[in-house]
C-alpha cells in the first residue's frame, strides 16, 4: 500500500474521520439482498451491510413509510434546492442564498452546497503545486492563503465562530505538507483534498442559518450513505445510497426537525471506505440523488445563469433560456458537455420521475428551466446546441476484406479492454469513425501514451487514423424533423465554408452529432445560433403558424 494513504484515508484521529459511521464494508462483493431483509435490518444501520443493487424504491418508500407513522406533526421533506459554487461565492452570496431559501416559507427543503466559488479548481493546483515546492513551503503557497482568506473572511462577515472550520484548514495544511513531503498525489489523495471544499461551505451555511434563527444541520455525503464505486475523481454512485440516505435524512428530520444542509459531489468508495468525488459538476448529481432517495416533488438546481440556455453563454452572449426539457433532451446535453449540468445527474431524477428545475440564483424572478418526463414535442424543433472541443476522433478501416464480419465487436472489444468510453460513432461494415470521451481521457495522466497504446492495438486489425482538436457540435432537438434541421445546417455551415467530417443521428431521439475542427467550431456554434434562434423563422411559436398554413416544407435554409 502506497505511503500517500496515511494522508488520504479517512482516519479515525481526523475531524473528517470522526464522522465515518460507515467504516465495515465488506471488502467482497457486496451481497444481493432483497428490499424486504434490508427492511428488517432497519433497526441497525442498514449502511453497514447494505451496498449494491438493492431495490431501493420500495424500501425507500418503506422509510417514508415508516417516518410518516412516527412523524405525526412533522410536515415532509418537500424539495432540494442545490447551490453551485458561483452562488455561494462570498459572505454576501450566502447571505442572500439564505434569504432566497427562507422567503419559500412553504417548502421545507434540503440544501445541498458546492464549494465556495473557485475553491475546487484552487485546492486542485494547490495539490499540484506542493508536490515541487518542498514541505517547508507547501504552507506558503498562494493558493492555500487564499482558501484561508476566503474562509475566515466569510465566517468573519457572517458573523459564525471560525471554529466551524478552523479543525479543517488546520488539517488541509497538514496535507499539503504531507503531500509535499511525499511527492506524491494519487487520485485518491486528490479527492480528499477537494473535499475540504465542500466540507467548509457546508459547516460555514449551516452555522449562518443557525445563527440567523433556522435551525439547520449539516452533512458530509460521506457519512450519510452517499455509497459509491471506488474510482476515484469520477466515481459512480451505489444503489444502496439511496435507502440510506432516506433513511438518516428522513429519520434525523423526524426526530429533530433542522434544515439539512448537505456537502455535495462527495461520496465513500465502497471498498476503500476513502471519501471520492462525483466527478467535476458533480453537487447537481448529489442532488438528483436525494430527490430520488427521499422521492421529492421537486429538484432545483440553482446556478448563475437564467436556466439551460440555448448554447454556452461563454461561446455566444446571445444564448436564451430554453423553458422545457425532457430528462432525456437534459441528459443528451449535459452528456455532450454543456456544463450547466451534470452528465449522470439526469438519472435519479428521471428513474424517480422528479421534475428538475433549473433557476439563477442571481435572478430568482427569472422562470428558469423546466425538465420533466416528457413535454410537448409537436412545435419543438432545435432546443439547444452544444460544444463539446479537444475532442480525439478515430478512423479506422478494417484491412479485410468487404464482407468480413466481427470487426465491429473486435473493434469495441478492445476499447472496452482498455477501459476508454466511446462518444459519437459513425459506421460501414468494413470502417467505423467514432470519438473517444475526453473525460474519461482527462482523468488518466498518461493521456498521449494511452492514445498510443489504443492505435497500436487497433492497427492489429485495421487501418487507423487518429485525428486531434475535433470539436463534437450537438444539435439536441426534435430528431423528427432532421431533414428541416439538418438543410438548414449544412446551409450554415456550407456559408461560412466550414467542413462537416463525420455525422451521427443514433438511436437517440434527441440528438444529431456533427464533428468539425476545433478552429472552426465556435464560429459554427455561433452562425447555427443566429440562424435557428436569432433570425426567428426556426422558433416554436413561428414554427407553429408555419405548419398550419403549410409553409414549413418550403422553409428555405438561410444563408
Ligand atoms: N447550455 C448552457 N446553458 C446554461 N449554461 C451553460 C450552458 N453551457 C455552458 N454553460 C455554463 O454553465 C455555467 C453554469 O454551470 P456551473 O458553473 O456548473 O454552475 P454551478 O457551479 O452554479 O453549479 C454557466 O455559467 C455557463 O457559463
Ligand atoms: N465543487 C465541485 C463540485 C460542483 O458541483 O461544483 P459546481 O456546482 O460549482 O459546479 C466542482 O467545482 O466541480
Amino acid at each position: 500500500m502506497s505511503s500517500s494513504l496515511q494522508f488520504c484515508r479517512i482516519n479515525a484521529s481526523t475531524p473528517h474521520s470522526d464522522r465515518n459511521q460507515i467504516p465495515n464494508f465488506s471488502r467482497t462483493k457486496p451481497p444481493e439482498l432483497s428490499a424486504a431483509s434490508i427492511w428488517k435490518l432497519r433497526g441497525g444501520d442498514c449502511t453497514r451491510r447494505v451496498l449494491s443493487k438493492v431495490r431501493c424504491t420500495k424500501l425507500t418508500e418503506a422509510v417514508v413509510e415508516e417516518g410518516v407513522r412516527e412523524s405525526e406533526g412533522v410536515e415532509e421533506l418537500t424539495c432540494v434546492m442545490k447551490f453551485g459554487g458561483s452562488s455561494v461565492a462570498s459572505a454576501e452570496r450566502m447571505r442572500e442564498v439564505a434569504d432566497l431559501i427562507l422567503s419559500f416559507p412553504e417548502e421545507r427543503p434540503i440544501i445541498v452546497l458546492s464549494a465556495m466559488g473557485k475553491t475546487t479548481n484552487k485546492l486542485l493546483t494547490a495539490g499540484e503545486k506542493v508536490l515541487s515546492c518542498g514541505d517547508s513551503r507547501a504552507s506558503k503557497i498562494d493558493e492555500l492563503a487564499f482558501i484561508k482568506e476566503l474562509h475566515l473572511r466569510t465566517v468573519r462577515e457572517l458573523g459564525v465562530d471560525a471554529s466551524v472550520i478552523s479543525a479543517h484548514l488546520d488539517e488541509l495544511e497538514q496535507l499539503l505538507k504531507g503531500i509535499a513531503r511525499l511527492k506524491e498525489l494519487t487520485l485518491r489523495t486528490r479527492d480528499y483534498l477537494v473535499s475540504f471544499g465542500e466540507c467548509m461551505s457546508t459547516r460555514i451555511f449551516a452555522a449562518y442559518l443557525n445563527k440567523i434563527g433556522a435551525k439547520a444541520q449539516q452533512y458530509d455525503a460521506f457519512d450519510i450513505g452517499f455509497i459509491t464505486t471506488d474510482d476515484f475523481t469520477s466515481a459512480d454512485i451505489l444503489e444502496a445510497t439511496y435507502p440510506a440516505v432516506a433513511k438518516r435524512l428522513h429519520s434525523d428530520w423526524i426526530s429533530d426537525p433542522a434544515i439539512p444542509v448537505v456537502t455535495g459531489f462527495l461520496g465513500k468508495g465502497w471498498k476503500s471506505c476513502a471519501v471520492t468525488t462525483l466527478g467535476r459538476g458533480g453537487s447537481d448529481l448529489t442532488a438528483t440523488t436525494i430527490g430520488k432517495a427521499l422521492g421529492l416533488r421537486e429538484i432545483q438546481v440553482w446556478k448563475d445563469v437564467d436556466g439551460v440556455l440555448t448554447c454556452d453563454p461563454t461561446v455566444h452572449p446571445r444564448a436564451e433560456p430554453v423553458p422545457y426539457l425532457t430528462f432525456e433532451e437534459a441528459a443528451e446535453l449535459a452528456y455532450f458537455g454543456a456544463q450547466v449540468l451534470h452528465p449522470q445527474s439526469m438519472r435519479p431524477a428521471r428513474e424517480g420521475d422528479i421534475p428538475v428545475r433549473v433557476k439563477n440564483s442571481y435572478n430568482p424572478k427569472a422562470p428558469g428551466t423546466l425538465i420533466t418526463k416528457n413535454r410537448d414535442m409537436s412545435k419543438a424543433v432545435l432546443t439547444s446546441i452544444v460544444l463539446k472541443q479537444n475532442v480525439t476522433m478515430l478512423d479506422i478501416v478494417s484491412t479485410r476484406m468487404l464482407g468480413q464480419f466481427g470487426f465491429l465487436a473486435r473493434v469495441f472489444s478492445i476499447f472496452e479492454d482498455l477501459g476508454i468510453s466511446v462518444d459519437v460513432v459513425a459506421t460501414s461494415e468494413v470502417s467505423l469513425s467514432l470519438t473517444l470521451d475526453p473525460s474519461k481521457l482527462w482523468s488518466r495522466e498518461l493521456i498521449q501514451q494511452e492514445l498510443d497504446h489504443v492505435v497500436e492495438e487497433l492497427e492489429k486489425i485495421a487501418v487507423v487514423n487518429l485525428l486531434q482538436h475535433r470539436s463534437i457540435i450537438s444539435l439536441i432537438g426534435n430528431v423528427q424533423r432532421s431533414s428541416l434541421i439538418l438543410e438548414k445546417v449544412f446551409s450554415v455551415l456550407r456559408t461560412n465554408g466550414v467542413n462537416v467530417q463525420m455525422i451521427s443521428q443514433g438511436a437517440s431521439k434527441v440528438n444529431i452529432s456533427l464533428i468539425v475542427n476545433d478552429s472552426e467550431a465556435e464560429r459554427s456554434v455561433r452562425a447555427l445560433h443566429h440562424s435557428f434562434f436569432e433570425s426567428g423563422d426556426m422558433s416554436e411559436t413561428e414554427l407553429d403558424s408555419k405548419f398550419q398554413s403549410g409553409k414549413v416544407s418550403t422553409l428555405k435554409a438561410e444563408s
